[in-house]
């Protein structure tokens, strides 16, 4: 399947550099520990704000014989090399303020040791650490192709932090830590290479060169350490290392590097021997390690550890995502040659989505002892017995072609189909993007302003691979052209987890449009809400079924239309009070009773209204709130009636605007009755109230155009605006 040049790039370099990155991550893992072990030892010097060089040397001195150098570490542990009183040789961290031993040296642990040689060279010494540096760079390269996906997903930079619309859970999971992570990953692998490029010399030189005129140093006025001028200026929270003269020589001095600079003390008068300020380089390198280790912050080493632990996600999520895609486009494989088929199916896909469904579509057609050729939509050319054209795309981006149909336009440009053919175009699409299925719509034009094309159903978009939108598609499509066609269902791998019993409390008659309610209670404690969906598998059938639920005194509402073979719900409509079955909750937050809304309004039409009941049961702050239901009649109505009527009395229902499509001559749907109270959604939309639709994905397409145009008519914004918002939520099937 073709892929994006920066998805191939990310995925390329990424499969390239698995191995590396992955002991990388493990080992940075370990490290970071270490820097956070160190800084909870009882060593850093405190109130030693306004401390001065010359204070710590002085009190040193009074508890050591000789002192040979003074070092303060990022940790801000200061450590002395002493000869002690009884003449050792000694290092030892010192308290600044009283010049006290508080510790000894922290000697590194032996896991640190060899997560550090692995980290560092792979065991490999210059070898090693060569591929360390240019595996580092990799990962940069990886990080900068994340952002272009990103930023391409997210359609521009502006929006890079904006919500990310929800596919499946790796790929939101790899987008939502990838931008939380995006700077200290670049952060580690740029100064991982930057560490690894001055192991080989391949920067500038850091060694800082001083000038001192030997000649003339002098040894009168001699001072007393506490009095040189330097000492009492230079702040303890400044200097790196104090080297104390070797001898007595003349030539021997004081070697203090500070944080930025070095200087070099005559050990007689306190005079500035020599000062050079370090280059931009060495602070550089400073910054380098101090960054990479994460040495002296117990906050900058928790992201590391946690950017090395989201290193290792993304390795998992994107590993998922490309077998998913992988095994997605491997329905590419033909029977039958494309001059040879009487059906041509042309896939635009960019995740792989689409192809499960022009799968479907295939198998059905060579079920039928159809000549079928399937193909992606880049790939357009001629087709010698073609009679059918039938086309599944996605739409991606601003309301761009997926990748793989990027060069379609050119192609159908340029060629000339040999005959006549008829066709019909499927969009995938998601209502949460401005321009819902835009790249169908373009297909669909394109191929209507051709004459040897002829459409014979009209543009179909699918919303969030909608199954069921699916299916009436291609019963539509069968229709017209007299064919049969029976699409499989989609398999869903079936895990029955969290299976619990509920007993059946009622079951209410059948009305007259064959629908029935069926009122559960789970025989153990569990949670759920009203918009959370029942799984029931029926016995040896694979495909799970779902209802969604409304909940009322701790029973779960279920509205079931009985189809003639419908195996789910003919045997729920055997059901009597006491029989058990066994289900599954799913959780559905993203369709739960919104809580916080100023105003809600619920859309549904037929067996749509279950979780609306449970939700207004449940609505006890009354909060003003509309349902518009459509059914066929009043007698329809009649399941619900007396709990609308109740809800409506104790100002649980604000308003109930009912559309019966079948009690006058022209037909009213619920999108009619909303289309004459405009007014209404522009209010509740306008205070940030929520709408709800629940239902058929028929009516759903419907109504979801409806409120598009009005929001577009009255506020100048499309319904994705407010969908993207969390104002519009659906749950259609
Ligand atoms: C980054 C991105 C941009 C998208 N842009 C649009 C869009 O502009 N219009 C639309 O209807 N759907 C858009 N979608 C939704 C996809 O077209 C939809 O999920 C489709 O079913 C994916 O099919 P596929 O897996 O075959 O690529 C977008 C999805 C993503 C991830």
């Amino acid at each position: 399947m073709t892929i994006s040049i920066w998805r191939y790039s990310h995925l390329a370099l990424a499969i390239s550099s698995f191995a590396f990155i992955l002991i990388a991550s493990l080992t940075g893992i370990i490290l970071a520990f270490e820097p956070i072990s160190n800084q909870l030892e009882p060593y850093a010097a405190n109130n030693t704000k306004n401390l001065t060089l010359a204070q710590t040397i002085t009190v040193l001195q009074k508890h050591y014989d000789e002192i040979i150098e003074i070092e303060i570490d990022n940790n801000d542990f200061v450590s002395a090399s002493v000869i002690t009183k009884e003449g050792d040789n000694k290092t030892l961290y010192v308290d600044p303020l009283t010049g006290k031993k508080i510790g000894d040296i922290i000697e590194k642990a032996p896991v640190f040791k060899f997560a550090t040689n692995l980290h560092r060279s792979l065991f490999l010494k210059s070898i090693g650490r060569f591929f360390v540096g240019l595996f580092s760079f990799i990962l940069f390269l990886i990080a900068i192709t994340g952002i272009l996906l990103i930023i391409k997903r997210q359609q521009s930079i502006h929006r890079f932090f904006s919500k990310v619309i929800k596919e499946n859970f790796e790929q939101y999971y790899h987008i939502q830590i990838g931008r939380l992570t995006l700077i200290p990953i670049i952060i580690i692998a740029l100064t991982g290479v930057y560490l690894s490029l001055e192991k080989f010399s391949l920067l500038p030189s850091n060694i800082v060169k001083h000038q001192i005129d030997f000649e003339n140093i002098k040894e009168a006025p001699r001072l007393q350490i506490k009095d040189f001028k330097v000492f009492n200026q230079t702040q303890l929270k400044h200097v790196r290392k104090v080297e104390f003269p070797f001898s007595d020589d003349r030539e021997d001095y004081f070697h203090i590097k500070l944080s930025d600079r070095e200087l070099n003390i005559n050990q007689f008068t306190g005079e500035i021997l020599s000062e050079v300020k370090y280059p931009f380089n060495t602070l550089l390198s400073h910054w380098s390690l101090v960054l990479h280790t994460g040495q002296g912050s117990i906050l900058w080493s928790v992201i590391l550890l946690i950017s090395s632990c989201s290193i290792l996600f993304f390795m998992y999520s994107g590993f998922l995502m490309t077998l998913k895609r992988r095994k997605k486009s491997l329905v590419l494989k033909n029977v039958y040659h494309k001059d040879k088929s009487e059906y041509i199916i042309l896939v635009g896909s960019e995740t792989g989505n689409t192809f499960d469904y022009a799968r479907l579509f295939y198998d059905a057609l060579i079920d039928l002892g159809k000549t079928v050729f399937i193909s992606e939509l880049n790939k357009y050319s001629s087709y010698k017995k073609a009679a059918h054209l039938i086309v599944f795309t996605a739409t991606y981006g601003k309301g761009e072609p997926p990748t793989n149909a990027k060069s379609f336009e050119q192609s159908f440009k340029k060629i000339e189909p040999k005959k006549e053919m008829k066709f019909s175009v499927v969009g995938f699409g998601s209502l949460a993007y401005p321009d819902f299925c835009k790249y169908a719509i373009d297909i669909d034009k394109m191929l209507q302003s051709h004459p040897k094309f002829k459409s014979i159903t009209e543009l179909y978009s699918i919303h969030n691979q909608s199954y069921e939108s699916f299916k009436d598609w291609s019963l539509q499509w069968g229709e017209k052209i007299n064919l049969p066609i029976q699409v499989k269902q989609l398999q869903k791998v079936i895990k029955p987890k969290n299976n619990k019993q509920f007993s059946v409390v009622h079951r209410s008659p059948l009305n007259n449009d064959n629908t029935f309610i069926l009122r559960l209670r789970p025989e153990e404690k569990i949670r759920f809400t009203s918009g959370d969906l029942l799984a029931f598998y029926p016995e040896n059938d694979a495909v799970e079924r779902l209802y969604s639920i409304g909940k009322i005194d701790d029973d779960i509402i279920l509205s079931i239309k009985k189809h003639e073979f419908g195996i789910c719900s003919t045997y729920f409509s055997k059901l009597t009070q006491n029989d058990s079955i066994t289900a599954s909750i799913k959780r559905n937050p993203d369709f739960n009773f919104p809580t916080h809304a100023k105003e809600i309004i619920m859309i549904a039409n037929g067996t749509g209204i279950a979780p609306f009941l449970g939700m207004i049961n449940k609505n006890d702050t009354k909060i003003k709130t509309h349902l518009f239901w459509g059914g066929r009649n009043k007698q329809s109505n009649e399941l619900y009636s007396e709990i609308i009527q109740d809800s409506l009395k104790n100002n649980n229902l604000t308003t109930f605007y009912p559309a019966y499509s079948r009690t006058q001559p022209k037909k009213i749907y619920v999108q009619h009755v909303l289309k004459r109270n405009g007014d209404l959604i522009i209010k509740t939309l306008d205070k940030n109230g929520v709408i709800l639709i629940c239902g058929s994905v028929i009516m759903q397409k419907d109504v979801v155009n409806v409120l598009d145009n009005i929001c577009k008519e009255v506020n100048n914004k499309p319904i994705s605006y407010y969908q993207n918002k969390g104002q519009l939520k659906m749950d259609c099937y």
